[in-house]
């Protein structure tokens, strides 16, 4: 079975959010079942790390969007990735989706409908004249319209499009059809139109063979008003066509503390006293007061749906509780700056590092005692999982993922409203675990042996994938 996987960000070479985590594990849990081959955009930290690669095949000009080529390289372990060449669209500072400044691109209608577009010729085995593949697995809006390409050049190859956050959807004005290429008939409530606008996303909810998400809970959630997006009622029937699944994320190996050479000291369960060394650590590294009080971690990127104005909201109650807490993220402006106002007003007592660093995000997970996320919705959200294998206790919003990876009272807390009072109830249950190192340690216990392997994920996907081509495109 070849499977192309079609993604916009992979942990290898680049990095915005959770789905270049998926993007890098997935594929590789797939490797014992399937020929699984990954693409990506050439932005310029890629194509530096591989100046020789070797070019594959030529895409022409489409509309609007300029020739380029694909080139073959792979990933140190041998994972295919073809890299898709146009530095005229992809070899820019900044991020895959912006500019320094955090401005999205002004092209970025043209920069990721190249993106599918090429995607949709290479499954078609007319750009690599050695691999096609009997099947598409595309994620999110940047590769959405893939299925839509495929659909129409009149190539029947089965699609699959992961839904990791449907609040980013790709829209973009109407005049942005003859940009693309896409046929002026596709602008239509049954196509790519979304209330006068072009939305890639639903060019994928359209033309895909099958959506899946990342947990069968926000599976359930993006069928409701509250968090369908306006796509409810397309969702409803893809769900009720039984075209749309819940397959939860996992986390790949290296989230062991007992072996993350990161850790100022490795631990496993039981080992109290290494975790202890790791709290201290981080509240040196912060310029934290002493203190024998809880640490409340949040590592996130800082934007509304996290709930970080819930964190700034609570965090005069935590710290009169005698907690500390410590942030590491990016992301809006504002949230960044009110987060930083309260490191100021409370130095001893509050830490924030402004950026994104693996390392660091580690280390708080490994030094901390519980884990803030009260996400407004989560997909299936990775933080939490990460935390628990890290003995930090999430405590978060009952919502996505959240609800099905976090055992309440057990390996964590969950709450049941975003808002401040309810987020309230959960940390103070986080307080009087803290004053029980019995009750604390055995919650610990259970949460860091806790398996989060990617490899039962991989099993459903691959068992999908072989459902989708069995039905056909
Ligand atoms: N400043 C920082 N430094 C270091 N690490 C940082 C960091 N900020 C965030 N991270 C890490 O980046 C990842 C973010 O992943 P999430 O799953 O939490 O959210 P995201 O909203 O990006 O992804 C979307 O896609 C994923 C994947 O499907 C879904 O899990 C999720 O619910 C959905 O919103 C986590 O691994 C987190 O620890």
């Amino acid at each position: 079975m070849r499977v192309l996987f079609v993604t916009p960000e992979i942990d290898d070479f680049i990095r915005v959010g959770g789905l270049a985590a998926v993007s890098a594990a997935l594929p590789r849990a797939l490797r014992i079942w399937t020929d699984v081959r990954i693409i990506l955009p050439g932005y310029r930290d890629v194509v530096t790390q591989f100046p020789d690669i070797e070019i594959v095949g030529e895409c022409p000009a489409l509309a609007e969007m300029p020739a380029c080529s694909v080139g073959l390289a792979a990933t140190k372990d041998g994972l295919p990735i073809y890299i898709l060449l146009c530095p005229q669209l992809y070899d820019r500072p900044g991020n895959p989706y912006g500019d320094a400044c955090g401005r999205d691109w002004p092209d970025n209608d043209i920069r990721f409908a190249r993106f599918a577009s090429a995607a949709a010729l290479l499954a078609s085995g007319k750009l690599d004249k050695n691999w096609s593949a009997d099947l598409v697995h595309a994620n999110d809006w940047q590769a959405a319209l893939v299925p839509a390409y495929l659909a129409w050049s009149g190539v029947k190859i089965p699609t699959i499009l992961t839904i990791h956050n449907l609040a980013y959807q790709g829209l973009f004005p109407k005049s942005s059809l003859r940009r693309i290429g896409a046929p002026a008939e596709s602008f239509h409530i049954d196509g790519l139109e979304f209330y006068d606008k072009l939305s890639f996303l639903k060019g994928g909810l359209i033309y895909s063979s099958h959506l899946t998400t990342v947990s069968e809970t926000y599976a359930r959630e993006i069928t409701t008003p509250e968090l369908g997006c306006g796509l409810e009622g397309l969702l409803t029937k893809r769900s009720n066509e039984s075209r749309l699944t819940g397959i939860l994320n996992g986390i790949d190996e290296s989230w062991d503390p007992r072996v993350c050479a990161e850790l100022m000291r490795p631990f496993g369960a039981g080992d109290w006293e290494a975790k202890r060394a790791n709290a201290d650590g981080v509240r040196q590294q912060f310029g934290l007061a002493l203190s024998r009080g809880p640490i409340f971690g949040l590592v996130a990127r800082l934007v509304h749906q996290k709930g970080v104005d819930l964190v700034l909201s609570a965090a005069d109650a935590i710290v009169s509780a005698g907690g500390q807490i410590v942030v590491t993220g990016r992301g809006e402006t504002e949230l960044e700056n009110a987060l930083m106002d309260a490191h100021r007003r409370r130095p001893d007592a509050i830490g924030v590092a402004i950026g994104f660093n693996d390392r660091e995000a580690r280390r708080i997970f490994a030094g901390s005692d519980f884990t803030l996320m009260p996400s407004r919705f989560e997909p299936c959200g990775l933080s939490q999982m990460y935390a628990q294998r890290f003995g930090s206790l999430p405590i978060g919003h009952q919502t996505g993922g959240l609800a099905e990876t976090i055992v309440d009272g057990e390996t964590g807390f969950l709450f049941t409203q975003p808002s401040t009072e309810s987020f309230l109830g959960g940390i103070l249950r986080a307080f009087a675990t803290y004053g029980s190192k019995d009750r604390l340690n055995s919650m610990r216990r259970s949460a860091m042996s806790k398996s989060f392997s990617w490899n039962i994920s991989a099993a459903s996907y691959s068992a999908l994938y072989r459902k989708t081509i069995v039905a056909g495109a």
